[in-house]
């Protein structure tokens, strides 16, 4: 509540936009969820870490409607995750295109509008428009004409980025987007996550606890079963907990950002 010069306001609560409740699932004998809470709230940043195979990829095909709870409960934005999923913006974990894969950077962004329009068939001259947007906002319109297979690993991120974004989604999901980058991209992208985060609630996986957690709001951390921490809790200790010995830090030359490095997954 705000009070000021006797004007009383009440602000309202922000809602949750994804809610996990005790939600297990496993592929065979072994859980590979167990018990999992979480509440990400409209207009959040929440980064999501956690060791190789602690279930970070399960989760989210889970809130993506693609594998069904064994146990527990997902809503995303009071809707079950399958019928929310228009409202929903998906960046998959690197793809590769061969290099003269015949599909332009334009079009690959205009699949985000498939089913958008009353008709099948093709484009229409709106979806043309919102894809020359999407491509601006991810600062990538000169990208426009070339081929898929061509461009580095920070500039397809980007066109994966504005094919999410075509959607008009409310919520932006992404999976590992710097995985395959140098740290400079890193950041560049990450810069771009927090400013649409100003109008997207945003989940983003990530192997590197300390470079996110000078962006998200919160980290979950995910091994098996998920706890959730503010992001000054992000210390050395924490960082220890979830990854044991198999973490190296290096501080990030010319940062400025004075974060450390999980180099746990150099399988990726
Ligand atoms: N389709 C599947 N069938 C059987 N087991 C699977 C399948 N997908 C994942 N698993 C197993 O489930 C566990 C969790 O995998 P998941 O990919 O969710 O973890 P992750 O945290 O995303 O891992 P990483 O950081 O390595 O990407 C792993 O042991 C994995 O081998």
């Amino acid at each position: 509540m705000i009070v000021g010069s006797g004007e009383v306001r009440t602000e309202s609560p922000k809602q949750p936009v994804i809610s996990i409740r005790d939600l297990g699932f496993s592929y065979g004998e072994s859980p590979v969820l167990e018990g999992v809470d979480l509440e990400v709230l409209d207009g959040e940043f929440v980064g999501l870490v956690g060791p190789n195979a602690g279930g970070k990829s399960t989760l989210l095909k889970l809130v993506l409607g693609l594998l069904e709870p064994q146990q527990g409960s997902i809503q995303v934005i009071g809707q079950t995750p399958r019928q929310a999923v228009r409202r929903v913006g998906y960046v998959p974990q690197f793809p590769t295109f061969p290099r003269d894969f015949p599909i332009s950077v334009e079009q690959v962004v205009l699949t985000g509008r498939l089913g958008f329009g009353p008709m099948l068939g093709w484009y229409r001259s709106s979806d043309r428009t919102a894809a020359r947007q999407a491509l601006a906002e991810v600062e990538a319109l000169d990208l426009a004409r070339r081929r898929i297979g061509t461009l580095s690993g920070g500039q397809l991120q980007r066109v994966l980025l504005a094919r999410a974004l075509v959607a008009e989604p409310l919520i932006l999901i992404l999976d590992e987007p710097t995985a395959n980058i140098d740290q400079r991209m890193e950041g560049d992208i990450f810069d771009l996550l927090a400013r649409l985060n100003a109008r997207l609630t945003i989940l983003v996986v990530s192997h590197d606890i300390a470079f996110i957690s000078g962006y998200v709001d919160r980290v979950a951390c995910l091994n098996r079963t998920l706890v959730c921490h503010t992001t000054e809790r992000v210390d050395g200790d924490l960082i220890h907990q979830l990854y044991g010995d198999n973490v190296r830090q290096v501080a990030h030359a010319g940062s400025g950002h004075g974060h450390a490095h999980n180099l746990g997954h150099q399988g990726h």
